[in-house]
């Protein structure tokens, strides 16, 4: 498994940590727009006074950069500054420059070392953590990919304080998928301490970045190629989150975002079939009831979608068997499986229409 670092700051001492991983000082540092911005030029600063040889590159601060085209010309790129074997990747941004830089580490020169630098959320808790690394298909998200773990992750959360409102709650999402999944005291330590977290007030946001980061750790290193069915759980409310995304044309929706709808519609899914009792169902709705949105992105993006066209762009999903859809499901707030046979779709078109009725209820309640 790879090493996990937390702390503040985890970036002055980089050449003393790649060091001792045995990573050579020489590196590919991938930014999007923003991180490079934000945090390029004390990066890059560190990396001069450590004795780093370096070559910076950067991407669009968008979706759209997880493509065959952006890590095509990242190639181009490596491959004009001579980068060989001896050089690794420093991925210093969100999910999409760690599942892009990831990508492109799995695949130049048919691999070499990947270090992540989260700087959001979402990617101190998830995404920089388990080595599942991928670039869209306009046919699918996600659908090309490598799992190649990284050496490093270098979890920093003072990063968050340059992060928007919008990227605090999709961060979130995963952060409150993990007690739905795993943890039932730390789901109602989310639910307690919600506010606080979305402020990014201590201890309560080391603690929810530290649980979240060791939960998806522990459950990467039992099933690392999601063969045994426990990683499948981590994809909690994704089946429905890509569908989503993808209507979406991966533009209009955070991941988070779509990750707390579908979280939403796996709740229904989970109750209508019989697994999660009605008190469960009512208190996982309440927690979900939580999250903000960008003003009428749930009625465009949710409310307004046909449910059939849901269902349709739900099928890239990489969990299918033989065409038919696995879905993971609830049978307690805490405790999540894959359930293995398919569901009825009409069955899973009543969820998707009770998470359409819960969210336009919300909004008559606002
Ligand atoms: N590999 C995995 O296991 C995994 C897990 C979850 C999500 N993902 C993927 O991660 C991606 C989403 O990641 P994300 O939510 O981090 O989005 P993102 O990478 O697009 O970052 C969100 C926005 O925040 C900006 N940003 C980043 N750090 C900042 C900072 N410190 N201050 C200010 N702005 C900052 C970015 O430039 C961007 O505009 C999706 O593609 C999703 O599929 C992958
Ligand atoms: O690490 C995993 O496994 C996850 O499922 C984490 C998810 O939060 C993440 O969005 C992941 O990229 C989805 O994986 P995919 O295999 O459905 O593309
Ligand atoms: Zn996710």
């Amino acid at each position: 498994m790879s090493k996990i670092i937390t702390g503040t700051p985890v970036t002055s001492g980089l050449g003393k940590l790649f060091n001792s991983h045995g990573l050579a000082k020489k590196t590919v540092v991938l930014f999007d727009a923003n991180t490079r911005k934000l945090y390029g030029d004390s990066i890059l600063k560190t990396l001069d006074e450590e004795g780093f040889q370096w070559v910076e590159l950067t991407v669009p601060a968008r979706e759209a950069s997880k493509s065959f085209n952006s890590a095509y010309r990242l190639y181009g790129n490596m491959i004009e500054a001579d980068v060989d074997r001896s050089w690794n990747l420093l991925a210093v941004g969100g999910g999409v420059v760690g599942d892009l830089g990831g990508y492109i580490a799995a695949s130049y020169y048919r691999g070499i070392p990947v270090i992540q630098l989260p700087t959001t959320l979402l990617a101190m808790t998830d995404s920089s953590i388990g080595g599942k690394v991928a670039i869209n298909h306009p046919l699918g998200k996600n659908l090309i990919g490598f799992f190649h773990l990284p050496e490093l992750v270098l979890i920093d959360p003072s990063y968050l304080a340059t992060l928007p409102e919008r990227e605090i709650y999709s961060g979130m999402a995963e952060v409150v998928k993990y007690g739905f999944i795993s943890d039932r005291a730390f789901l109602s330590f989310i639910d307690n301490h919600f506010s606080d977290i979305i402020a990014l007030k201590e201890p309560f946001l080391t603690k929810a970045v530290k649980t979240s980061a060791s939960i998806k750790a522990a459950v990467v290193k039992k099933d690392f190629r999601e063969t045994g069915g426990l990683r499948a759980t981590l994809n909690f409310g994704h089946t429905f989150a890509h569908g989503l995304e993808k209507l979406a044309e991966y533009r209009h929706l955070r991941h988070g975002e779509a990750v707390t709808i579908g979280m939403v519609c796996a709740l229904f899914l989970s109750n209508r079939l019989g697994y999660l009792d009605n008190g469960s169902l009512e208190e996982g709705l309440a927690i979900l009831g939580k999250f903000r949105f960008p003003r009428g992105v749930i009625r465009r993006r949710f409310r307004d979608i046909d449910n059939r066209l849901l269902l349709e762009n739900m099928l890239s999903d990489k969990k299918k068997l033989d065409k038919k859809l696995r879905f993971v499901l609830l049978k307690n707030l805490g405790e999540a499986f894959l359930l293995e046979e398919s569901i009825d779709d009409e069955v899973v078109l009543t969820a998707i229409e009770r998470a359409q009725a819960f969210y336009s209820a919300l909004s008559v309640k606002r």
